[in-house]
């Protein structure tokens, strides 16, 4: 958990000189500095003789004396510019000369194709290598002849067997069909990428149809197998696609993993560090939740401290009780986690009061939960109604950002002081395990009470005592348990194990075993 992000030096400042070109900026700068609205423009008007900018010196720039005068100072002789090739008879737009190749290649792109300003075009490596100014010669016609329509007459393939093809190609809605790129590597691909002679007279250049099929994500594919009804078909409809899914994968820093593999449907929660949403992974057809941090982690530090629930997550591996892991990266500076998706988790807010039955079946399976991994040696301390998710009436423990391991070998953060045991609060963490047992028994109280519990004052300090209130409706026996979970000494404390083995669990034991 991330506790204090302090924002990195960076912020939007690398993407702003990004988009500002350097003369533009220069000439800006040197008229502060003549004006002498700057610092540097008052020591320009102390030096008078002294440019600030010799290297933009030889650029056009109507600059008032002194400046003037120092600019018609004698300097070497530009070389001379090669001279201008013979320009196509019938060349749609003038081609600004000043322009490098490359960067004309991006304006075709972004321009005729993505409809984006240039600040758009990706510049990772592996785009970068998709582009080829050799393979870029070709002319931009007179009229752009809208291929759209191409698009539109094209002929699709009404065999089963085509369908597959046609949902691919029913997203890229533009000019020519594309197909999305597995891999850069891919021969098929390479073929692909030839320019033939069919597609001279294309409007769109070779280079951008080939990153436009690396950028576009696929649409999401059923998956016959699956029949999770929390599905709705809706996505896997050609249409809905196309406005909700297929826009270009393309985020502030290049491709976005997220936006290729997944297809986002909802927000399903939101924490103090993360954001989460429920989502269908496109080729799988399949539904996951991914978590999100909120803030970039601009730092090092901010980037470990995010991924301490990922390694933990590994470490424990699967098990019924612990929500399940899957995959996880770092995208715009992000930590993305894919986990399986839950139904909900549980709020003491939103939900009736739990019926005895029912809390049963919560301790005992978030029990099952915690001795697995008191097991492994890690300690969750933040359990919490909030961090308890069901699935199919299955109890699940969730948010691992605060773990860490028993032997206290690694950093130890504080979860939620609401559930938060006394010794923890006077910082004395020999029996982390314990931390979690008594963090257990709070939310299973404060859920069976349908109150929240205390943040601080006179009661807070009571439950830390012992002091617990009785539970109407609910057997002495199993208020002794919670009772003797909340106790204040963490040695008197039972273990999880402990609690699995006690005579209230029988009837649940026996039908677990059965399973
Ligand atoms: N796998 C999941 N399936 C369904 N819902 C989930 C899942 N993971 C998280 N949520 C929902 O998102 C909320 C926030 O998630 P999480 O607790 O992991 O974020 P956080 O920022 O670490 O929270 P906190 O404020 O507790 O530190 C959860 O309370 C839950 O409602
Ligand atoms: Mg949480």
């Amino acid at each position: 958990m991330l506790r204090t992000k302090t924002p990195g030096p960076r912020g939007g400042s690398k993407s702003r000189r990004r988009f500002t070109p350097p003369a533009t900026k220069a000439q800006a700068q040197m008229a502060a500095a003549a004006a002498g609205s700057s610092p540097s423009g008052e020591l320009s008007q102390k030096l008078e003789h002294v440019t600030l900018f010799p290297l933009f010196a030889d650029r056009p720039f109507a600059s008032p004396k002194p400046f003037g005068e120092l600019l018609e100072e004698p300097r070497p002789a530009p070389a001379p510019a090669p001279a201008p090739a013979p320009a196509p008879p019938q060349q749609a737009a003038p081609v600004d000369a000043d322009v490098p190749m490359e960067d004309r290649d991006a304006c075709i792109l972004s321009q005729d194709f993505f409809c984006t300003p240039d600040y758009l075009t990706p510049d990772a490596p592996q785009m970068a290598s998709s582009f080829d100014a050799d393979k870029e010669n070709i002319l931009c016609p007179q009229s752009p002849e809208k291929s759209v329509a191409r698009s539109k007459r094209y002929k699709r393939d009404s065999s089963p067997k085509g369908r597959t093809t046609d949902l691919l190609e029913a997203d890229s809605q533009e000019i020519t069909p594309v197909r999305f790129s597995l891999s850069q590597d891919d021969p098929e691909e390479e073929k692909m990428a030839q320019p033939s002679s069919q597609k001279r007279g294309s409007y769109v250049p070779h280079s951008a149809r080939v990153l436009r099929s690396q950028v576009t994500p696929p649409p999401c594919i059923k998956n016959p197998y699956n029949m999770d009804p929390r599905i709705d078909d809706n996505v896997f409809c050609v249409r809905k696609c196309k406005s909700s899914g297929s826009s270009p994968s393309i985020g502030a820093d290049g491709l976005s993993r997220y936006r290729t593999d997944f297809h986002e449907i909802e927000q399903i929660g939101c924490g103090n560090f993360s954001v989460v949403f429920k989502v269908l992974r496109r080729i799988e057809g399949c539904l996951y939740a991914v978590k999100r941090s909120i803030k970039q982690l601009h730092n090092d530090m901010d980037r470990r401290q995010a991924l301490k629930e990922v390694h933990t997550l590994v470490a424990l591996g699967n098990h019924e009780n612990i929500v399940g892991y899957f995959t996880s990266w770092f995208e715009t500076e992000k930590l993305f986690i894919q986990m399986e998706l839950c139904d909900r988790s549980l709020s003491v807010n939103g939900d009736k009061p739990l019926e005895f039955g029912d809390a049963l079946e919560l301790l005992y399976q978030i029990c099952k939960g915690l001795d697995f991994i008191h097991g492994r040696g890690v300690a969750h301390l933040d359990v919490k109604p909030d961090n308890i998710y069901v699935r199919n009436g299955i109890y699940k423990l969730g948010d691992f950002s605060c773990a860490t391991l028993i032997d206290r070998s690694l950093a130890i953060e504080e979860g939620d002081s609401r559930y938060m045991p006394p010794e923890m609060l006077n910082e004395k963490h020999e029996h982390l395990d314990k931390v979690d047992i008594f963090s257990l028994g709070a939310a299973v109280y404060e859920l069976i009470r349908g109150t929240p519990l205390p943040v601080s004052g006179h009661q807070f300090a009571s439950l830390r005592e012992g002091k617990i209130s009785l539970l109407p409706g609910h057997p002495m026996q199993f208020q002794s348990l919670i009772k003797s979970m909340m106790d204040p000494d963490p040695v008197r404390r039972p273990s999880a194990k402990e609690i699995l083995g006690h005579p209230i669990f029988e009837k649940l034991r026996n039908a677990s075993a059965k399973k």
